[in-house]
């Protein structure tokens, strides 16, 4: 199987410090891929190489057999890489509607057409859990629900990546396993690629787990072997005896 995403030798530098440091990574398409690591380790950094938030100081991206290290945002998103959107990019004076209205209107075959638009709409609302709050102003969700809204504007985008930075950060523990669910529905037509500090979560969404460290990566492998890492119970889990 080919896979859907590599990193070679990725990096990106902040003056003397390397976030991300020569980073070799690889994804194969279907995977749920949990980021996890310490404060600092990098993690948005390397999503945000990915999906073109940030240009990197050296190394290659490709995506679907190309190479679109050099590519804008927007052009990544047409390829289908979706970033949830930082909070402050949900617009608070807008209707939920109209919030998701914005990036389904990027997938239109026809932008003129309501019902194509109102679909697409209703569909990232229902799949998310917000489909009664589609009048409300966006800023006056709960911080929880805007994270939910901004995972609905990634989904309108009907991505073949999805990438989830800390999606259950301010979220009711009544509302975490319904967001477990929804990732795993949004994997039946996405990959998804989620930075996530909540553990149990991880452990159950999680095919495969990414653990940083310092800007690179300290180890890989399914949840159990992770969960059974001496090192990255050492510079993580914070449990090594
Ligand atoms: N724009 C920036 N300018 C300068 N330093 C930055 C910038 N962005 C990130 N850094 C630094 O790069 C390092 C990695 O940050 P990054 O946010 O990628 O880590 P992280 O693993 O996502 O952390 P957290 O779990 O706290 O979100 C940190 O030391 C951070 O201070």
């Amino acid at each position: 199987m080919t896979p859907l995403l590599t990193t070679k030798g990725l990096s990106r530098s902040f003056g003397g410090l390397r976030a991300v440091d020569k980073v070799d990574f690889t994804l194969m398409p279907g995977e749920i891929r949990a980021v996890i690591g310490p404060n600092g380790a990098g993690k948005t950094t390397f999503v945000s190489l990915i999906s073109g938030r940030i240009q990197p100081s050296s190394g290659a991206i490709v995506f679907d057999g190309a190479d679109i290290t050099g590519l804008p945002t927007y052009a990544r998103v047409r390829r289908g890489i979706a970033y949830t959107f930082q909070i402050t990019s949900v617009f608070a004076n807008l209707s939920v509607y109209d919030n998701v209205a914005l990036p389904v209107q990027l997938t239109l075959s026809d932008r003129r057409s309501k019902a194509e638009l109102r679909a697409g709409v209703i569909s990232a609302l229902e799949r998310t859990g917000l489909a009664d709050r589609t009048h409300m102003p966006a800023g006056q969700l709960s911080y929880g629900h805007q994270r939910l809204l901004e995972v609905a504007m990634g989904l309108a985008l009907k991505p073949r990546l999805l990438i989830l930075d800390e999606p259950t950060q301010g979220l009711a523990d009544s509302e975490i396993d319904n967001f477990i669910e929804l990732v795993r529905d949004i994997a039946k037509s996405a990959t998804v690629l989620l930075i996530e500090h909540n553990m149990p979560v991880v452990m159950q969404l999680a095919d495969r787990i990414t653990v940083f460290n310092a800007g690179r990566i300290l180890a890989e492998g399914t949840p159990e072997a992770i969960r059974e890492n001496a090192a990255v119970q050492d510079a993580y889990l914070g449990t090594a005896p």
